[in-house]
């Protein structure tokens, strides 16, 4: 076995082979060539020799006038050196039209003509050297494509033709209206232009911005909540529930509360609450109201309203029905589900057990703190505002019917159901626009002061004894704070609206308003920090558009020779290795961390064996980048 080493700028693919030297191989004598000349491989790779002048050994040809781009040394006829030197101070002709001197061939002419290969440059190049000892399994190897791979990894050669494949490529797929304007553009462009349009760099990570403060809305353990989230909208129900199959396109109904021992009541009536999926897949909330006679059609006028506001601090109603499929007479209401959301009740008011905290026993806490508590009543003003902006009054605003998704976010729930339920034809009928009877603001800011009351003092019934309640409120909280309360539960006037309150809550709308706007701010940074979360899927599609392909461009081996070759060998470095036993192995970090050097093309080399063990390769993750970019740029050229 042989082991050939490249010089550093040189790319790449390194063959481990069994020499097999013919004799009398031209190439093999030419490198045999006395070194001084040979010509030095820093003019063919930089064009230019530091050490050309302080003992480099190596032949160096006069440099070129033409500009070092012209990898290929071109024939001068007489006199044009002096005429060139004449011009070197000549000003820069810039044409008024195109700020790019019109030389340049068209792009389709760029990519017509054939790779740089070892015969375009100069026999003495380091790819010539690797071609004595090219005694590849010629099955899996075409050597002239060998030639061409190891030739673009030269940067000069490499840049240029993946570019334009690629531009190409995007051009064509994306931009198909822009196609005659861009080619045309690109007559204008200089040979070896500095600037080419690239396609996205998908491997290219945006740090989100730097850290911001916390917001009042964003719970810091994000992640978890939203996967905790996404699986209890899956689990299952329990089984032997005898829930009805399907209920007007609603299946798979889970109860969201005990539908054994105590019955929980909805004013009057007996209620149950269950998730289910609708007919759209989506998972709604279904509050059913058992027996219940539905007297007047008219009664679901108000969900029909109710179903038009959309608003965040209001869960949206979709549509009410009745039915029989429980064995009763129900009344249904759809709403939507906001999975893991619990009532401001067991948030807050219900009694938890005492909980370790930094090793000590410590009590729940005890009072909801007042900044959630702006928070709170800012989100059910701005609903009931928006309630009553539309003619409509709540007439549910309680801890048990409010529930909290997420951090601190508020949504009132059951809208509409009160209306259905105490539907009266006489008093019941509203005229859309008509401003709502002070009687019914009254009740619903009366309800928002109880619900005010019971947060502060962490009981349901604290206004029942008002005068020990409104000690505590004054005693733990602001006067501010006090007196919103007061103001919900003070007698009606004939101006009371909920309007009023806002004057009241002054500055701290901008407070609640700047934590939104951080909290938006961190939501996007995490939604930048996630973008590229698809580039591995993106170089597996890559792969498997390239490996195996049974055929391209006519010929049946496209996928075994020549760049693919590599592609192959790497998918079976990643995939098919195995252990000494000749176990697969399956490690899925080995996976990874093959795909993300692959994607970042990282300087690191790898040795890719062939199947038959005859031939080895010692590649870098950029030459195997370098590989797929061609190799799916000619795919997606076609
Ligand atoms: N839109 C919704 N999205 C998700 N969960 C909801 C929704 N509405 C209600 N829930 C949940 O359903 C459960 C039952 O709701 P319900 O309104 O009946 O509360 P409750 O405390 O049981 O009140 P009640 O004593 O009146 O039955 C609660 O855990 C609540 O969090």
């Amino acid at each position: 076995m042989a082991f050939f080493t490249r010089p550093h700028s040189a790319s790449a693919a390194v063959k481990i082979v069994a020499p097999t030297a013919v004799p009398g191989d031209p190439i093999k004598t030419s490198t045999k060539k006395d070194s001084t000349q040979r010509q030095c491989r820093n003019i063919l790779i930089y064009g230019s020799c530091k050490f050309q002048d302080k003992g480099c050994i190596y032949s160096h040809p006069p440099r070129p006038t033409t500009p070092p781009s012209a990898l290929t040394p071109q024939p001068e006829p007489p006199g044009v050196s002096a005429k060139l030197s004449q011009a070197v101070n000549a000003p820069v002709f810039v044409p008024k039209s195109s700020p790019l001197p019109p030389t340049s061939p068209p792009l389709s002419r760029v990519q017509a003509q054939p790779p740089f290969t070892a015969s375009t440059l100069s026999t003495s190049s380091p790819a010539s050297e690797y071609d004595e000892n090219d005694s590849y399994d010629h099955n899996y190897y075409v050597p002239g494509e060998n030639d061409g791979l190891y030739d673009i990894y030269s940067a000069e050669s490499v840049v240029p033709q993946v570019q334009a494949l690629e531009v190409n490529s995007l051009n064509k797929s994306y931009y198909p209206q822009f196609q005659p304007e861009y080619d045309q553009g690109l007559e204008y462009y200089p040979k070896q232009s500095t600037f080419i349009r690239q396609p996205l760099d998908y491997h290219l990570y945006s740090l989100p911005p730097p850290s911001l403060p916390p917001s009042h809305f964003i719970s810091p353990t994000l992640r978890t909540d939203l996967q905790l989230r996404s699986e209890i909208i899956h689990t299952a129900p329990a089984p032997g529930l005898n829930l009805p199959d399907n209920l007007q396109g609603y299946h798979t109904l889970v109860p969201l509360e005990s539908v054994t021992g105590e019955r929980r009541k909805f004013g009057n009536w007996y209620s149950t609450v269950y998730r289910a999926t609708g007919k759209d897949g989506r998972a709604y909330v279904l509050r059913r109201v058992s027996d219940f006679h539905l007297m007047h059609q008219a009664a679901f006028q108000s969900i029909e309203q109710w179903s038009r506001i959309r608003h965040p601090n209001i869960v949206a109603v979709h549509e009410a029905f009745t039915t029989r499929s429980f064995s009763d007479n129900s009344l249904v209401v759809a709403y939507t589900y906001h999975p893991n959301a619990q009532t401001l009740y067991d948030a807050h008011i219900k009694i938890r057990a005492p909980t370790f905290v930094q090793g000590r026993l410590q009590a729940a806490q005890q009072y909801v703190p007042e900044r959630t508590l702006w928070s709170y009543i800012i989100q059910i003003a701005g609903a009931i505002k928006a309630a009553h902006d539309q003619g409509l009054p709540v007439r549910m605003i309680d801890v048990t019917k409010v529930i909290v998704s997420g951090r601190n976010r508020l949504r009132i729930g059951s809208c509409g159901l009160a209306d259905v339920l105490t539907y009266n034809p006489a008093s019941s009928s509203r005229v859309p626009g008509v401003p709502l009877p002070a009687e019914q603001i009254q009740e619903d800011l009366v309800m928002f002061g109880k619900l005010i009351m019971a947060m502060c003092c962490n009981n349901v019934a604290a206004t029942n004894n008002f005068g020990k309640s409104l000690d505590i409120v004054t005693q733990h909280y602001s006067a501010d704070l006090k007196n919103v309360a007061l103001f919900c539960l003070s007698k009606a006037g004939s101006h009371k609206h909920i309007g009023q309150l806002f004057d009241m809550i002054g500055s701290r709308l901008l407070t609640e308003m700047d934590d939104l706007q951080n909290g938006m701010d961190y939501l996007e940074g995490e939604l930048m920090s996630e973008l590229e979360n698809a580039r591995l899927v993106r170089l597996l599609c890559k792969f498997g558009f390239i490996n195996e392909r049974p055929e391209f461009a006519r010929d049946a081996r496209w996928s075994e020779t020549g760049d693919r070759y590599i592609i192959k060998l790497f998918r079976d470095y990643v995939f098919h290795q195995v252990d000494e036993h000749g176990r697969p192995i399956v490690s899925l970090s080995h996976v990874l961390s093959c795909l993300n050097k692959l994607d970042a093309g990282t300087d690191e080399r790898i040795m890719l064996v062939s199947r038959d063990e005859q031939s080895v390769l010692v590649v870098s993750y950029k030459d195997v980048k370098a590989c797929i970019a061609s190799a799916f740029a000619e795919l997606s050229q076609r």
